[in-house]
């Protein structure tokens, strides 16, 4: 089991779709590893995706999201959850990716990233195989088990609206978008 949880309608389907048009036509920037202000771009064979720079209305409707579903996370980890991070608002066109990797939270690294206690990553589009303008393929959100166990992956079903959290120091990837555009909004929550 690989611990997570999907809380389905933190946004509904016409602000998700405000949001992908929002994040197309912003301007935007290579995204960073960590995803700290002012980082070089990540190295293209981690991580190819676009960071858009939404208006600040747009931030504060995300947090205010982030804010409203984190006594459920509390209580699905059993954490006690402080300091959220600054949302990004992710962008991946054909090709792009985001190889495995942990946010945080492991005991070897010791840098801004182990503060980071739970991710979350809101979908707002949808992932299917029958083309249609509105739809990704590939881009899968990807969790691994841990290695120390037998092997797992779970892929997350991409369903606009719906809020996937789990553990910072789970494993994950984004699989490369193999047609159109696929729109995620990632955060950190950190411990209290
Ligand atoms: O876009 C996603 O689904 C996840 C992105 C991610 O893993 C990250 O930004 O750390
Ligand atoms: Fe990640």
């Amino acid at each position: 089991m690989i611990d997570h949880i999907q809380i389905a309608g933190v946004l509904d389907e016409a602000a998700c779709s405000a949001l992908c048009a929002e994040i197309r036509t912003a301007n935007g920037r290579a995204a960073e590893l960590l995803g700290r202000d002012g980082q070089k771009p990540a190295w293209p064979e981690i991580r190819k995706t676009r960071r858009a720079t939404v208006s600040p209305a747009t931030e504060a409707l995300i947090n205010a999201v982030l804010v409203e579903h984190k006594p459920a996370l509390e209580r699905h980890f059993g954490l006690a959850l402080g300091q959220i991070e600054k949302p990004q608002f992710l962008h991946y066109r054909e090709g792009d990716f985001f190889v495995p990797h942990q946010d945080g939270n492991t005991p070897l690294i010791h840098d801004e990233s182990r503060f980071r206690k739970v991710s979350a990553v809101i979908f707002l589009n949808r992932q299917a195989e029958d083309p249609s303008s509105q739809t990704y393929a590939g881009g899968s959100l990807v969790l691994h088990g841990h290695y120390s166990g037998p092997e797992l992956r779970v892929a997350m079903p991409a369903l606009p609206g719906t809020l996937v959290a789990f553990r910072s120091e789970t494993t994950h990837e984004v699989t490369p978008v193999t047609r159109n555009e696929r729109f995620t909004v990632v955060s950190w929550y950190r411990g209290a």
